[in-house]
């Protein structure tokens, strides 16, 4: 089911920070910031040779990423996203082996304009987990 790993998501409380230090102190090619109210978030890329880091800022008081960051102020690493083929047979897939799909279950546009979901991280080995079909 597994492809490959889209990107490795970390929460932070100061996207502006968080973005200069990986772009003036690493030297890292990085995104603008994207705005992504239906997630709760504001987003930015770090691109990689072999990956992504998705650094993540809270959107709105409803954002799914304040408790996390309530329980880790300085920040630290929020999900795992896997590329899949077929979102939908992948979820169904999985619940039907019992782990829980997060929100209504149907997918989301992420980031990228593709389906997205998320697995909950007790079912998960402590890690939250994204899947986005490729
Ligand atoms: C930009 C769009 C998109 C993309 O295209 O890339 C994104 O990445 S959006 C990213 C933000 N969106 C999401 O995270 C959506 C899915 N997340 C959720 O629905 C919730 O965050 C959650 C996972 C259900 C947790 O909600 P929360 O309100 O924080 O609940 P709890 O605090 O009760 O957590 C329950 C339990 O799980 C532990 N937990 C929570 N978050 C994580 C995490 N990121 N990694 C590992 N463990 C996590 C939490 O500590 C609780 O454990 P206990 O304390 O032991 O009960
Ligand atoms: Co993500």
């Amino acid at each position: 089911m597994l492809g490959r790993v889209n990107h490795i998501a970390i929460a932070v409380p100061d996207l502006g920070s968080a973005t200069a230090t990986y772009r003036d102190v690493l030297g890292a090619k990085v995104s603008q910031p994207q705005a992504m109210p239906q997630h709760g978030v504001t987003v930015v890329f770090i691109e990689l040779d072999n990956t992504k880091v998705e650094l993540l800022e809270p959107l709105g008081e409803e954002s799914p990423i304040r408790t996390f960051l309530g329980k880790n102020p300085s920040g630290g690493m929020h999900h795992i996203c896997y590329e899949v083929a077929d979102i939908a047979a992948a979820r169904d897939q999985l619940k039907q082996a019992g782990l829980r799909v997060l929100g209504d279950g149907e997918p989301k546009l992420g980031a990228h304009g593709k389906p997205v979901l998320f697995l909950h991280p007790k079912d998960l080995a402590g890690t939250l987990v994204e899947l986005e079909e490729v």
